[in-house]
C-alpha cells in the first residue's frame, strides 16, 4: 500500500453495480482522504444511494473492489469506525416517547445492551455527543417535539456517540429551510475540524460547496472528483445533463482546502 492509499478511509476501483440487468454505477474509481470532507451529489436516481449501500457492504458489487480503512470490505469488521445518517431519518412525530438524552443513547446499544446499564462515563459520552451537534439545551426534551433540522442534529449526535471516524450522511436536509441548512453545515464544518472524516450526500449543491474540502459529482459514472478549487459549474452540468436543475456554485474561497 502506498502513503497516498494509507490516507484512504474509502478507496474504490472499477466498481459496477447493476440491478439485475439494469447498470447503475459504472467504472467508479473513488477515494476519500482521512480528514476530508466530501460532498457527493448527483441528479435523482443517478446512483448515490447504490454507491453508498456498496460502501455500507449492505450491496455487493457487480465487480470492482472497495476498500475501508485500508481493509477489503469483504474483511472489513471494524464497523463501529463508520457512522451512518440515512435520508429523512426525522419523522417522528410529537408524541413519540424518548427525550434527546435517551435516543442518543442507543447509539451506544451495540456496545452496551440495555441503556439502564449506561455508566456514568457512557452518560458523559452522551452529553458529548449532543454538544458537538450544539443541542445540549434539549437534552431532555422529547425528540417529537423538535424542528426536522433539530432531529437531524440529534441523529448525527447518535451516530457520534460511538466515536465513529467516518461519518456517511444521506441527503441529511431533506425537508430542511436553507437558513437551518447553513447552520447544518457550519455545524458539519465543526466536526471535521475535530478530525471526523465525512461523506455527504446531497442536492444542496450551491451551499454544500462552501463547507466541503472535496466534490465528487456521479451520474451513473463519475464526471469529476476532486477539490471545491477545481469544481467548476461544468462538471455539475454535466453529471446532470437533460435534468432541470439550477445551481448556484458560489464562495469557493469560504470552502477550505
Ligand atoms: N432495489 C432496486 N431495484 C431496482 N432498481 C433500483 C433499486 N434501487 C434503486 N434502483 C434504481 O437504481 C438507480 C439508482 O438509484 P439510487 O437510489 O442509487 O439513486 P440516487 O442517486 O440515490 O437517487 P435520489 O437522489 O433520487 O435518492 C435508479 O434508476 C433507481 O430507480
Amino acid at each position: 500500500m502506498s502513503k497516498q492509499e494509507e490516507n484512504y478511509v474509502i478507496d474504490i476501483h472499477n466498481l459496477y453495480f447493476q440491478y439485475g440487468s439494469k447498470t447503475v454505477l459504472q467504472n467508479i474509481d473513488l477515494n476519500v482522504q482521512k480528514g476530508s470532507f466530501l460532498g457527493l451529489v448527483g441528479p435523482n436516481g443517478s446512483g448515490k444511494s447504490t454507491l453508498i449501500k456498496c460502501m455500507l457492504g449492505l450491496l455487493q458489487p457487480t465487480s470492482g473492489e472497495i476498500k475501508l480503512f485500508g481493509e477489503t470490505i469483504n474483511n472489513f469488521n471494524k464497523w463501529d469506525k463508520i457512522g451512518f445518517v440515512s435520508q429523512k431519518a426525522n419523522s417522528f412525530n410529537s408524541g413519540f416517547p424518548a427525550t434527546v438524552f435517551e435516543v442518543v443513547s442507543m447509539g451506544l446499544f451495540a456496545k452496551v445492551g440495555l441503556f439502564r446499564f449506561l455508566t456514568k462515563q457512557h452518560k458523559e459520552k452522551v452529553r458529548n455527543a449532543i454538544e458537538l451537534v450544539g443541542m445540549t439545551e434539549y437534552m431532555k426534551q422529547n425528540i417529537g417535539e423538535l424542528s426536522g433540522g433539530q432531529q437531524q442534529r440529534v441523529f448525527i449526535a447518535r451516530a457520534l456517540v460511538s466515536d465513529p471516524e467516518l461519518l456517511i450522511l444521506d441527503e441529511p436536509t431533506v425537508g430542511i429551510d436553507v437558513h437551518t441548512v447553513n447552520n447544518f453545515y457550519t455545524m458539519l464544518s465543526k466536526l471535521n475540524e475535530k478530525g471526523i472524516t465525512l461523506l455527504l450526500v446531497t442536492h444542496d449543491i450551491g451551499i454544500m460547496t462552501n463547507h466541503v474540502t472535496a466534490v465528487a459529482c456521479l451520474n451513473k459514472h463519475l464526471h469529476f472528483h476532486g477539490n471545491t478549487k477545481d469544481f467548476e459549474e461544468d462538471h455539475v452540468l454535466s453529471a446532470f445533463h437533460g435534468k432541470d436543475v439550477h445551481i448556484l456554485v458560489h464562495n469557493h474561497d469560504r470552502g477550505r482546502q
